[in-house]
Protein backbone atom coordinates (compact mmCIF):
# COMPACT_ATOMS: atom_id res chain seq x y z
CA UNK A 1 0.00 0.00 0.00
CA UNK A 2 1.23 3.46 -1.04
CA UNK A 3 2.51 4.80 2.38
CA UNK A 4 0.87 8.73 2.78
CA UNK A 5 2.56 11.90 4.43
CA UNK A 6 1.58 13.95 6.98
CA UNK A 7 1.77 17.92 6.26
CA UNK A 8 0.85 20.33 9.03
CA UNK A 9 -1.93 22.43 8.32
CA UNK A 10 -0.30 25.46 7.18
CA UNK A 11 2.05 23.36 5.15
CA UNK A 12 -1.29 22.46 3.04
CA UNK A 13 -2.43 25.82 3.12
CA UNK A 14 0.66 26.92 1.84
CA UNK A 15 0.98 24.27 -0.68
CA UNK A 16 -3.04 24.88 -2.02
CA UNK A 17 -2.77 28.57 -2.12
CA UNK A 18 0.46 28.57 -4.62
CA UNK A 19 -2.15 26.03 -6.83
CA UNK A 20 -4.55 28.45 -6.28
CA UNK A 21 -5.23 31.12 -9.57
CA UNK A 22 -7.08 33.85 -8.97
CA UNK A 23 -10.57 33.93 -10.61
CA UNK A 24 -11.69 36.39 -13.52
CA UNK A 25 -13.93 39.11 -12.25
CA UNK A 26 -17.41 40.56 -12.93
CA UNK A 27 -19.46 43.78 -12.47
CA UNK A 28 -22.48 42.98 -10.64
CA UNK A 29 -25.47 45.42 -8.72
CA UNK A 30 -24.12 46.39 -5.01
CA UNK A 31 -27.15 45.51 -3.79
CA UNK A 32 -26.38 41.82 -4.47
CA UNK A 33 -22.72 42.27 -3.68
CA UNK A 34 -22.65 41.01 0.27
CA UNK A 35 -20.24 38.30 0.71
CA UNK A 36 -18.10 39.18 -2.43
CA UNK A 37 -14.81 39.91 -2.63
CA UNK A 38 -14.11 43.56 -4.20
CA UNK A 39 -11.12 43.44 -7.09
CA UNK A 40 -11.06 46.85 -7.60
CA UNK A 41 -9.86 49.50 -4.91
CA UNK A 42 -12.83 52.36 -5.04
CA UNK A 43 -12.34 55.94 -4.52
CA UNK A 44 -14.60 58.87 -3.31
CA UNK A 45 -16.37 60.65 -6.08
CA UNK A 46 -17.38 63.79 -3.72
CA UNK A 47 -16.56 65.05 -0.39
CA UNK A 48 -17.78 63.79 3.04
CA UNK A 49 -19.51 65.35 4.17
CA UNK A 50 -19.81 67.21 0.89
CA UNK A 51 -20.67 70.70 2.89
CA UNK A 52 -20.37 72.05 6.28
CA UNK A 53 -23.28 70.16 8.02
CA UNK A 54 -25.21 70.54 11.45
CA UNK A 55 -24.29 67.53 13.56
CA UNK A 56 -27.40 68.69 15.99
CA UNK A 57 -30.82 70.73 15.38
CA UNK A 58 -30.12 74.30 17.40
CA UNK A 59 -28.70 77.43 15.88
CA UNK A 60 -26.19 78.19 14.11
CA UNK A 61 -24.15 81.88 14.75
CA UNK A 62 -21.02 82.95 15.43
CA UNK A 63 -18.50 81.93 18.58
CA UNK A 64 -18.50 85.12 19.74
CA UNK A 65 -22.24 85.96 19.83
CA UNK A 66 -22.80 83.13 21.94
CA UNK A 67 -24.52 84.53 25.48
CA UNK A 68 -25.72 87.55 23.34
CA UNK A 69 -29.69 87.53 22.28
CA UNK A 70 -29.37 86.91 18.46
CA UNK A 71 -32.51 87.84 15.75
CA UNK A 72 -33.10 84.76 13.50
CA UNK A 73 -32.87 84.92 10.13
CA UNK A 74 -34.06 81.69 8.78
CA UNK A 75 -34.96 78.19 9.39
CA UNK A 76 -33.05 75.50 7.46
CA UNK A 77 -33.87 72.35 6.56
CA UNK A 78 -31.72 69.34 5.80
CA UNK A 79 -31.59 69.46 2.21
CA UNK A 80 -32.23 72.77 1.58
CA UNK A 81 -29.37 75.75 0.93
CA UNK A 82 -28.97 78.44 3.53
CA UNK A 83 -30.31 81.70 2.09
CA UNK A 84 -28.31 83.91 3.78
CA UNK A 85 -25.06 84.58 5.72
CA UNK A 86 -24.89 84.67 8.88
CA UNK A 87 -23.98 88.37 10.03
CA UNK A 88 -22.69 89.40 13.32
CA UNK A 89 -26.01 89.66 16.11
CA UNK A 90 -27.89 86.57 14.08
CA UNK A 91 -28.13 83.66 14.06
CA UNK A 92 -30.18 80.62 11.74
CA UNK A 93 -32.58 77.68 13.11
CA UNK A 94 -30.93 74.77 11.88
CA UNK A 95 -31.87 71.03 12.02
CA UNK A 96 -29.09 68.04 11.85
CA UNK A 97 -27.98 67.41 9.01
CA UNK A 98 -28.13 70.42 7.06
CA UNK A 99 -25.69 73.03 5.75
CA UNK A 100 -24.79 75.61 7.81
CA UNK A 101 -24.44 79.11 6.60
CA UNK A 102 -21.45 80.75 5.43
CA UNK A 103 -20.05 83.23 8.39
CA UNK A 104 -21.35 81.01 11.13
CA UNK A 105 -18.59 78.51 13.02
CA UNK A 106 -20.70 77.05 15.74
CA UNK A 107 -24.44 75.74 16.08
CA UNK A 108 -25.85 75.47 19.90
CA UNK A 109 -28.30 72.68 20.60
CA UNK A 110 -31.79 73.81 20.56
CA UNK A 111 -31.76 72.28 24.74
CA UNK A 112 -29.12 75.27 25.05
CA UNK A 113 -31.22 77.75 24.19
CA UNK A 114 -34.01 80.47 25.24
CA UNK A 115 -36.50 82.72 23.54
CA UNK A 116 -37.40 86.87 24.52
CA UNK A 117 -40.89 88.05 24.17
CA UNK A 118 -39.34 89.64 20.45
CA UNK A 119 -38.35 85.89 19.02
CA UNK A 120 -34.81 86.64 19.80
CA UNK A 121 -32.47 83.39 20.99
CA UNK A 122 -30.03 83.18 23.09
CA UNK A 123 -27.40 80.48 24.29
CA UNK A 124 -27.58 79.06 27.82
CA UNK A 125 -24.92 77.07 28.35
CA UNK A 126 -21.25 77.98 29.42
CA UNK A 127 -20.01 76.20 26.45
CA UNK A 128 -20.76 74.18 23.26
CA UNK A 129 -18.71 71.87 21.06
CA UNK A 130 -18.71 73.62 17.00
CA UNK A 131 -21.27 70.71 16.22
CA UNK A 132 -20.11 71.24 12.38
CA UNK A 133 -19.17 68.42 10.32
CA UNK A 134 -16.41 70.06 7.89
CA UNK A 135 -16.94 69.80 4.48
CA UNK A 136 -14.36 66.86 3.73
CA UNK A 137 -13.53 65.77 6.92
CA UNK A 138 -13.80 62.11 7.05
CA UNK A 139 -13.49 61.78 3.40
CA UNK A 140 -11.55 64.00 0.64
CA UNK A 141 -12.51 63.80 -3.28
CA UNK A 142 -10.50 60.84 -4.81
CA UNK A 143 -9.39 59.43 -1.55
CA UNK A 144 -9.31 55.68 -1.46
CA UNK A 145 -12.11 54.03 0.40
CA UNK A 146 -12.10 50.41 -0.21
CA UNK A 147 -9.38 48.25 -1.24
CA UNK A 148 -9.25 45.75 -3.34
CA UNK A 149 -9.57 41.99 -1.45
CA UNK A 150 -12.37 43.27 0.79
CA UNK A 151 -15.51 41.41 1.60
CA UNK A 152 -18.34 43.29 0.94
CA UNK A 153 -20.28 43.67 4.00
CA UNK A 154 -23.20 45.98 5.07
CA UNK A 155 -20.84 48.54 5.95
CA UNK A 156 -18.73 48.34 2.39
CA UNK A 157 -22.21 48.58 1.03
CA UNK A 158 -22.47 52.08 2.79
CA UNK A 159 -19.36 53.10 1.60
CA UNK A 160 -20.16 51.80 -1.78
CA UNK A 161 -23.07 54.04 -1.68
CA UNK A 162 -21.80 56.39 -0.30
CA UNK A 163 -19.02 56.72 -3.25
CA UNK A 164 -21.63 56.56 -6.06
CA UNK A 165 -20.26 53.00 -6.35
CA UNK A 166 -23.15 50.88 -7.97
CA UNK A 167 -21.85 48.59 -9.97
CA UNK A 168 -18.31 47.41 -7.91
CA UNK A 169 -16.16 45.04 -9.92
CA UNK A 170 -16.11 41.62 -7.99
CA UNK A 171 -14.50 37.78 -8.41
CA UNK A 172 -16.55 35.25 -10.15
CA UNK A 173 -18.01 32.95 -7.18
CA UNK A 174 -15.99 29.52 -7.18
CA UNK A 175 -18.19 26.89 -9.25
CA UNK A 176 -17.90 23.81 -6.28
CA UNK A 177 -19.64 20.63 -7.14
CA UNK A 178 -20.38 18.60 -3.67
CA UNK A 179 -20.49 14.66 -4.46
CA UNK A 180 -20.97 12.49 -1.24
CA UNK A 181 -19.32 8.66 -1.42
CA UNK A 182 -21.01 6.14 0.62
CA UNK A 183 -22.53 3.13 -0.34
CA UNK A 184 -24.05 3.13 2.98
CA UNK A 185 -25.56 6.91 2.70
CA UNK A 186 -29.21 7.67 1.56
CA UNK A 187 -30.70 11.24 1.55
CA UNK A 188 -32.43 12.98 4.61
CA UNK A 189 -35.96 12.08 3.13
CA UNK A 190 -34.99 8.23 3.51
CA UNK A 191 -35.53 6.08 6.85
CA UNK A 192 -32.24 4.32 6.86
CA UNK A 193 -32.69 0.68 6.96
CA UNK A 194 -29.87 -1.75 8.33
CA UNK A 195 -26.24 -0.42 8.12
CA UNK A 196 -27.07 2.46 6.59
CA UNK A 197 -26.50 6.48 7.70
CA UNK A 198 -28.28 9.33 6.49
CA UNK A 199 -26.05 12.12 4.53
CA UNK A 200 -25.10 14.89 6.45
CA UNK A 201 -21.64 15.80 5.26
CA UNK A 202 -23.39 16.56 1.38
CA UNK A 203 -26.28 18.76 2.94
CA UNK A 204 -23.44 20.30 5.68
CA UNK A 205 -20.97 21.15 3.10
CA UNK A 206 -23.24 22.65 0.68
CA UNK A 207 -24.36 25.21 2.89
CA UNK A 208 -20.48 25.75 4.17
CA UNK A 209 -19.90 26.83 0.47
CA UNK A 210 -22.68 29.17 -0.06
CA UNK A 211 -21.80 30.69 2.94
CA UNK A 212 -18.39 32.03 1.55
CA UNK A 213 -19.99 33.09 -1.60
CA UNK A 214 -19.73 29.82 -3.99
CA UNK A 215 -21.54 29.27 -6.64
CA UNK A 216 -23.17 25.43 -5.45
CA UNK A 217 -23.99 22.43 -7.66
CA UNK A 218 -24.92 19.17 -6.20
CA UNK A 219 -24.35 15.53 -7.14
CA UNK A 220 -25.70 13.79 -4.57
CA UNK A 221 -25.32 10.43 -3.20
CA UNK A 222 -22.47 8.36 -5.29
CA UNK A 223 -21.86 4.64 -4.29
CA UNK A 224 -18.71 3.23 -3.36
CA UNK A 225 -18.72 1.75 -6.73
CA UNK A 226 -15.41 2.47 -9.09
CA UNK A 227 -17.01 3.21 -12.52
CA UNK A 228 -19.88 5.43 -10.77
CA UNK A 229 -17.70 7.33 -8.85
CA UNK A 230 -15.12 8.06 -11.65
CA UNK A 231 -18.03 9.35 -13.85
CA UNK A 232 -19.64 11.61 -11.04
CA UNK A 233 -16.24 12.91 -10.65
CA UNK A 234 -15.60 13.33 -14.05
CA UNK A 235 -18.94 15.25 -14.55
CA UNK A 236 -18.30 17.69 -11.49
CA UNK A 237 -14.56 18.10 -12.72
CA UNK A 238 -15.96 19.38 -16.13
CA UNK A 239 -19.03 21.46 -14.53
CA UNK A 240 -17.03 23.06 -11.75
CA UNK A 241 -13.70 25.11 -10.73
CA UNK A 242 -14.13 22.68 -7.04
CA UNK A 243 -15.06 19.65 -7.00
CA UNK A 244 -15.68 18.89 -3.25
CA UNK A 245 -15.67 15.62 -1.75
CA UNK A 246 -16.63 13.56 1.36
CA UNK A 247 -16.30 10.06 2.21
CA UNK A 248 -13.67 7.50 0.42
CA UNK A 249 -10.21 8.75 0.74
CA UNK A 250 -9.57 6.42 3.24
CA UNK A 251 -7.15 3.24 3.22
CA UNK A 252 -10.12 0.59 3.21
CA UNK A 253 -11.25 -1.30 0.13
CA UNK A 254 -13.55 0.83 -1.28
CA UNK A 255 -12.11 3.85 -0.91
CA UNK A 256 -11.70 5.09 -4.11
CA UNK A 257 -11.31 8.66 -4.50
CA UNK A 258 -7.58 9.12 -4.68
CA UNK A 259 -7.04 6.39 -7.78
CA UNK A 260 -9.57 8.06 -9.27
CA UNK A 261 -8.53 11.70 -9.42
CA UNK A 262 -4.85 10.40 -10.74
CA UNK A 263 -6.58 8.64 -13.45
CA UNK A 264 -8.06 12.12 -14.21
CA UNK A 265 -5.21 13.79 -14.51
CA UNK A 266 -4.84 15.33 -11.05
CA UNK A 267 -1.94 15.59 -9.36
CA UNK A 268 -2.71 15.07 -5.93
CA UNK A 269 -0.46 17.53 -4.18
CA UNK A 270 -0.86 15.88 -0.35
CA UNK A 271 -3.17 13.18 1.21
CA UNK A 272 -2.59 13.78 4.75
CA UNK A 273 -2.62 16.19 7.06
CA UNK A 274 -1.27 16.11 10.80
CA UNK A 275 -4.84 17.04 12.05
CA UNK A 276 -7.51 15.89 13.87
CA UNK A 277 -10.03 15.27 12.87
CA UNK A 278 -9.26 15.10 9.24
CA UNK A 279 -6.03 12.88 8.81
CA UNK A 280 -6.87 11.99 5.16
CA UNK A 281 -8.17 15.58 3.57
CA UNK A 282 -6.89 15.51 0.11
CA UNK A 283 -5.94 18.27 -2.25
CA UNK A 284 -5.29 17.31 -6.50
CA UNK A 285 -5.27 20.30 -8.98
CA UNK A 286 -5.34 19.96 -12.53
CA UNK A 287 -4.76 22.89 -14.85
CA UNK A 288 -7.17 25.53 -12.72
CA UNK A 289 -9.26 22.89 -11.26
CA UNK A 290 -8.91 21.65 -8.43
CA UNK A 291 -9.68 18.32 -5.97
CA UNK A 292 -10.34 18.34 -2.24
CA UNK A 293 -11.08 15.12 -0.60
CA UNK A 294 -12.57 15.48 2.91
CA UNK A 295 -12.89 12.47 5.07
CA UNK A 296 -16.90 10.74 5.54
CA UNK A 297 -16.69 11.75 8.96
CA UNK A 298 -19.30 14.32 9.71
CA UNK A 299 -16.93 16.70 11.83
CA UNK A 300 -13.88 15.98 9.58
CA UNK A 301 -15.74 17.27 7.14
CA UNK A 302 -16.77 20.08 8.90
CA UNK A 303 -13.46 21.44 10.55
CA UNK A 304 -11.54 20.84 7.63
CA UNK A 305 -13.89 22.85 5.28
CA UNK A 306 -13.39 25.68 8.20
CA UNK A 307 -9.92 25.71 8.50
CA UNK A 308 -8.62 24.23 5.10
CA UNK A 309 -11.46 24.60 2.21
CA UNK A 310 -12.74 27.67 3.35
CA UNK A 311 -9.24 29.82 3.01
CA UNK A 312 -8.60 27.75 -0.44
CA UNK A 313 -11.53 29.06 -1.74
CA UNK A 314 -11.31 32.62 -1.20
CA UNK A 315 -8.12 32.38 -1.65
CA UNK A 316 -9.42 32.11 -5.31
CA UNK A 317 -11.30 35.21 -4.75
CA UNK A 318 -8.01 36.62 -3.89
CA UNK A 319 -9.42 36.90 -0.06
CA UNK A 320 -7.15 36.42 3.02
CA UNK A 321 -9.75 34.94 4.71
CA UNK A 322 -8.88 36.39 8.90
CA UNK A 323 -7.54 33.10 11.22
CA UNK A 324 -9.01 34.58 14.20
CA UNK A 325 -8.19 32.34 17.51
CA UNK A 326 -9.10 34.08 20.57
CA UNK A 327 -6.65 33.72 23.57
CA UNK A 328 -9.06 32.73 26.25
CA UNK A 329 -8.98 30.67 29.66
CA UNK A 330 -9.93 27.28 30.27
CA UNK A 331 -13.13 26.73 32.49
CA UNK A 332 -12.26 22.70 33.10
CA UNK A 333 -9.29 20.92 33.02
CA UNK A 334 -8.60 18.96 29.68
CA UNK A 335 -7.16 15.61 28.83
CA UNK A 336 -6.41 14.11 25.97
CA UNK A 337 -4.51 10.02 25.35
CA UNK A 338 -2.60 10.84 22.24
CA UNK A 339 -0.70 13.92 21.28
CA UNK A 340 0.44 12.99 17.67
CA UNK A 341 -1.47 15.69 15.88
CA UNK A 342 -2.71 18.76 16.45
CA UNK A 343 -6.99 18.60 17.32
CA UNK A 344 -9.58 20.75 17.51
CA UNK A 345 -12.58 20.20 19.74
CA UNK A 346 -15.63 22.08 20.09
CA UNK A 347 -16.20 23.99 22.94
CA UNK A 348 -18.50 27.64 24.80
CA UNK A 349 -17.58 30.43 25.52
CA UNK A 350 -19.11 31.40 28.96
CA UNK A 351 -20.25 34.71 30.49
CA UNK A 352 -17.02 34.52 32.05
CA UNK A 353 -15.11 34.70 28.50
CA UNK A 354 -13.74 31.35 29.59
CA UNK A 355 -13.92 28.08 27.57
CA UNK A 356 -15.68 25.38 28.67
CA UNK A 357 -15.20 21.71 26.39
CA UNK A 358 -18.39 20.19 25.67
CA UNK A 359 -18.89 16.21 25.94
CA UNK A 360 -17.12 14.97 22.55
CA UNK A 361 -16.84 11.43 21.50
CA UNK A 362 -14.79 12.13 17.99
CA UNK A 363 -15.45 12.68 14.34
CA UNK A 364 -18.63 10.73 13.80
CA UNK A 365 -20.48 12.94 16.48
CA UNK A 366 -21.70 16.31 14.56
CA UNK A 367 -24.25 16.76 17.25
CA UNK A 368 -21.20 17.51 19.71
CA UNK A 369 -21.59 21.17 18.02
CA UNK A 370 -24.81 21.69 18.06
CA UNK A 371 -24.37 23.99 21.30
CA UNK A 372 -20.76 24.83 20.24
CA UNK A 373 -19.99 28.54 19.71
CA UNK A 374 -16.09 27.78 18.98
CA UNK A 375 -13.60 25.03 18.62
CA UNK A 376 -10.28 25.22 20.35
CA UNK A 377 -6.67 24.12 19.22
CA UNK A 378 -4.69 21.55 21.19
CA UNK A 379 -0.96 21.66 19.74
CA UNK A 380 0.75 18.52 18.81
CA UNK A 381 2.69 17.54 22.02
CA UNK A 382 0.26 18.75 24.55
CA UNK A 383 -1.82 16.10 26.33
CA UNK A 384 -3.11 18.27 29.35
CA UNK A 385 -4.26 21.31 29.84
CA UNK A 386 -5.01 23.10 32.98
CA UNK A 387 -8.19 25.19 34.46
CA UNK A 388 -6.95 28.50 33.57
CA UNK A 389 -4.51 28.32 31.40
CA UNK A 390 -4.88 30.13 28.09
CA UNK A 391 -6.10 28.49 24.88
CA UNK A 392 -7.08 29.22 21.14
CA UNK A 393 -10.55 29.31 20.46
CA UNK A 394 -11.48 30.02 16.45
CA UNK A 395 -15.38 31.23 16.78
CA UNK A 396 -18.25 30.09 14.60
N1 LIG B 1 -7.04 1.46 8.60
C1 LIG B 1 -7.42 2.73 8.74
N2 LIG B 1 -8.72 3.02 8.80
C2 LIG B 1 -9.11 4.29 8.97
C3 LIG B 1 -8.17 5.31 9.09
C4 LIG B 1 -6.78 4.98 8.98
O1 LIG B 1 -5.91 5.84 9.04
N3 LIG B 1 -6.46 3.69 8.79
N4 LIG B 1 -8.58 6.57 9.33
C5 LIG B 1 -9.87 6.76 9.96
C6 LIG B 1 -10.24 8.15 9.93
S1 LIG B 1 -9.41 9.17 10.97
C7 LIG B 1 -11.26 8.60 9.15
S2 LIG B 1 -11.76 10.26 9.27
C8 LIG B 1 -11.97 7.77 8.21
C9 LIG B 1 -12.00 8.48 6.87
O2 LIG B 1 -12.51 7.61 5.96
P1 LIG B 1 -13.13 8.07 4.59
O3 LIG B 1 -12.88 9.48 4.33
O4 LIG B 1 -12.71 7.11 3.57
O5 LIG B 1 -14.67 8.02 4.87
P2 LIG B 1 -15.64 6.80 4.89
O6 LIG B 1 -14.93 5.58 5.29
O7 LIG B 1 -16.40 6.82 3.64
O8 LIG B 1 -16.58 7.29 6.07
C10 LIG B 1 -16.15 7.44 7.40
C11 LIG B 1 -17.37 7.53 8.31
O9 LIG B 1 -18.13 8.66 7.98
C12 LIG B 1 -19.47 8.32 7.59
N5 LIG B 1 -19.88 9.15 6.47
C13 LIG B 1 -19.33 9.13 5.25
N6 LIG B 1 -19.96 10.00 4.45
C14 LIG B 1 -20.92 10.56 5.17
C15 LIG B 1 -21.91 11.53 4.87
N7 LIG B 1 -22.00 12.08 3.66
N8 LIG B 1 -22.76 11.90 5.85
C16 LIG B 1 -22.66 11.34 7.07
N9 LIG B 1 -21.73 10.41 7.41
C17 LIG B 1 -20.88 10.02 6.47
C18 LIG B 1 -19.36 6.89 7.19
O10 LIG B 1 -20.58 6.22 7.24
C19 LIG B 1 -18.31 6.35 8.13
O11 LIG B 1 -18.91 6.02 9.35
O12 LIG B 1 -11.34 6.51 8.06
C20 LIG B 1 -10.95 5.91 9.31
N10 LIG B 1 -10.45 4.59 9.03
O1 LIG C 1 -9.25 12.04 10.37
MO1 LIG C 1 -10.42 11.30 11.11
O2 LIG C 1 -11.17 12.66 10.50
O3 LIG C 1 -9.49 11.94 12.51
O4 LIG C 1 -11.65 11.10 12.19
Amino acid sequence: MEKKTSITLNDALTQAFQAAKSLPTEKISFLKASGRILATDIFADVNMPPFNKSAMDGYACRKEDLGQWLNVREVIPAGKSPQFKNEPGTCSKIMTGAEVPAGADTVFMVEQSEANDQQQIRFTGSKTNSNICLRGEDVKTGDLVLTAGTMLKAQHIAILAAAGCTRPEVYQKPKVGIISTGSELVEPTVAPQASQIRNSNGHQMRIQAEQCACEVNYYGIVADELEQTRQRIASSVNENDVTLLSGGVSVGDFDFVPQIIQQLGFQILFNQMAVKPGKHTTFAINNGKYIIGLPGNPVSSFIQFEIFAKPFLYRLMNYTAPMIALPLPLANDFHRKKADREEYVPVKINRKNEVETISYHGSAHIHAYHQATGFMSIPTGVTTISKGETVHVRPL
